[in-house]
């Protein structure tokens, strides 16, 4: 079962997603967009330390292994987190476009609970793109990467410019992110023209 609403259905002038002549080789792992960030980053204790390796055409496969710090009922994965894995899997589908976006629409279906200890293999792919508008679909399964779905998702992503960060982040950590030559260049290759 489904929740797609209407606002996830890509318009009639929707074109099929193209892959980046630069964007990474399938396989090749995608690293973190940021060290701090909760989804993907090292530099979080709690975080999620989400892996994504690039897939074919403009697909991502990616695994995240649920730890004590994530539960929310007891011995269990908070709902809310197994939303970031999807939303961080999803997000990660930008280096393939190399194109800057970010989340304007999640919708989240929960199908089975997730124990902690357990291995979430998601896979996510973009489905359509119309002018900045970015239509994609992901799914966390269990037991193995052919295991049962327990979790999938519908997003819009929505293109935005660098300057997004740079006028809404906290002033503290964007000086920092632009200062570190790692980040600048991370974020350069999310960009078809940095
Ligand atoms: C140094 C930096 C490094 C960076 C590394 C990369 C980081 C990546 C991080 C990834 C981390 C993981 C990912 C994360 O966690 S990303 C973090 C979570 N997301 C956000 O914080 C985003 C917050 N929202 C916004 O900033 C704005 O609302 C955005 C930018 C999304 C749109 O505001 P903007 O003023 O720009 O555009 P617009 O309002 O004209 O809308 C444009 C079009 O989109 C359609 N629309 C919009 N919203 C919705 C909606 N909810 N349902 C359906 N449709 C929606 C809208 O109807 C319109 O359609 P049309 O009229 O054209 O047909």
């Amino acid at each position: 079962m489904s929740g797609t609403s209407a606002a996830l259905q890509p318009p009639a002038d929707a074109a099929p997603p193209v892959r980046h002549p630069d964007a990474p080789a399938p396989g090749e792992l995608l690293g973190a967009h940021y060290g701090e960030c909760f989804g993907c980053g090292g530099a979080q204790p709690h975080g999620l330390h989400l892996a994504a390796r690039a897939g074919e055409g403009v697909s991502v496969t990616a695994e995240f292994t649920v730890r004590p710090a994530h539960q929310g009922a007891p011995g269990l994965a908070h709902g809310g987190v197994l939303a970031t894995a999807l939303d961080e899997t999803l997000g990660s589908l930008n280096w393939l476009l190399r194109t800057i976006a970010v989340t304007g629409r999640l919708e989240t279906d929960f199908a089975r609970p997730v124990p902690v200890g357990t291995v979430l293999y998601l896979e996510a792919r973009v489905t359509a793109v119309a002018g900045r508008k970015i239509y994609s679909t992901a799914t966390g399964r269990i037991g193995g990467p052919e295991g049962p779905v327990a979790v999938r998702a519908d997003a819009l992503f929505v293109e935005v410019k660098v300057d997004h960060f740079i006028d809404n982040g906290r002033p503290e950590e964007i000086r920092a992110a632009m200062n570190d030559p790692d980040q600048v260049r991370r974020a350069r290759a999310f960009e078809v023209n940095p």
